[in-house]
């Protein structure tokens, strides 16, 4: 049976973990830093920290000792916060096997470098692009524990890697496709986070479908003129891990992304949100380091910018609405 290692035993890493294990062809360690949630797994095959009551894959096993985790790994699934993995990649780089391919769970950029997670992971572990994978879509973990249906991009530029992993996460409710637009699937799942953000400020400030929709869209059209600046295709952006991620985390009230901007827009501070913000919100630093990206390649993105300016506490949603609203006026356009 093929192994497959998953670092990171918070929500994705643990419902994505327990998709492989569901799917019955490869044999699937996580890998946590705490022992009572990987006694929890081992013994009771529950993550009670992420999902109470939800029963795990019994044959889904776990370690907190990462070496032991790697050993013998084909895949090496990473699922950490965007910000912490070059240091966890480098804590863990000795112990990576030869010849894995290592695939991003992540949905950020690396604030300061600007860098996409596959970069991160091919410059720490000096290994090639072609070895890299990206997962990506409309996945919001808690459905997906819970076994609901789902889709999914795997995407590599070497397309057999994107092909293997495919079937190793094909399960009667988990249905990937392929890709090799990596750029294109990573920055979609990265913007998503950011727009979910200001979703979220609308819908704290008591605004309906109308404002939801139109920040999906616009949102949609900066997350395309970006990436297509990057080299990726604008077919990807209106895929899974384009649009149909942006749809899922901006309806859900599942987000932490949506759930972190609509604390914003009811009235609180960014510090006394983030104080309350337990789980990974990648939108939060990331908007930051897509904006440095926007910026240092001409492209606009107003909607990035707006909760960049929310987030530093530098004007209120009210002023970000009022400016938004009375940009000039323009026809409409799709990407560049
Ligand atoms: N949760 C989802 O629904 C979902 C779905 C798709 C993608 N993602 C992406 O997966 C990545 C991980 O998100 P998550 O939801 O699993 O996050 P999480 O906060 O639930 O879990 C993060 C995990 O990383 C571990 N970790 C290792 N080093 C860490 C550090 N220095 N600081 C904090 N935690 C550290 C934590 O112990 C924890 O197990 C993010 O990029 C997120 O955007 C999440
Ligand atoms: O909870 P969020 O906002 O991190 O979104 C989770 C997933 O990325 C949805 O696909």
């Amino acid at each position: 049976m093929t192994k497959v290692a998953v670092l990171g035993s918070g929500s994705w890493g643990t419902a994505f973990a327990n998709v492989l294990a569901d799917a019955q062809v490869a044999d699937v360690r996580l890998y946590g830093r705490r022992a009572d949630v990987v006694d929890a797994v081992n013994q009771r095959h529950e993550n009670p920290d992420y999902f109470p009551g939800v029963e795990l894959n019994p044959n889904l096993t776990a370690t907190s000792d990462p070496v032991a985790a790697l050993e013998g790994a084909r895949f090496v699934v990473l699922a950490v916060p965007s910000q912490s993995l070059r240091d966890n990649l480098t804590a863990w780089r000795a112990h990576i096997p030869e010849g894995a391919a290592v695939v991003s769970l992540m949905k950020g950029i690396e604030l300061g470098t600007m860098r996409r997670m596959s970069d991160v992971i091919s410059q720490t572990l000096d290994i090639a692009p072609e070895r890299v994978v990206c997962v990506s879509g409309p996945n919001l973990a808690g459905e997906i524990a819970e076994r609901q249906p789902a889709t999914a991009v795997v995407a590599c530029p070497h397309e057999p890697t994107a092909v293997e992993l495919q079937h190793l996460c094909k399960s009667s409710y988990f249905r990937p496709y392929t890709s090799t637009d990596l750029v294109g699937v990573e920055l979609g799942g990265a913007v998503k986070n950011v727009i979910a953000l200001a979703v979220g400020v609308a819908v704290g400030m008591g605004f309906g479908d109308n404002a939801k929709a139109s920040l999906i869209t616009r949102g949609l059209a900066e997350t395309v003129r970006l990436a297509v600046a990057l080299g990726a295709s604008e077919h990807t952006l209106a895929g899974l891990a384009g649009m149909g991620d942006l749809v899922a985390t901006c309806s859900s009230p599942r987000s932490r992304n949506r759930t972190v901007g609509e604390k914003l827009g009811s009235g609180m501070t960014p510090d006394e949100v983030l104080a309350a913000t337990r789980q990974t919100a990648e939108g939060v630093k990331s908007s930051e380091a897509i904006l440095a990206l926007a910026r240092a390649n001409g492209v606009d993105m107003p909607i990035t910018e707006a909760v960049v300016g929310m987030m530093r506490n530098e004007f209120t949603p009210a002023q970000a609405l009022m400016a938004f609203m009375s940009r000039s006026a323009k026809p409409e356009r799709y990407g560049l």
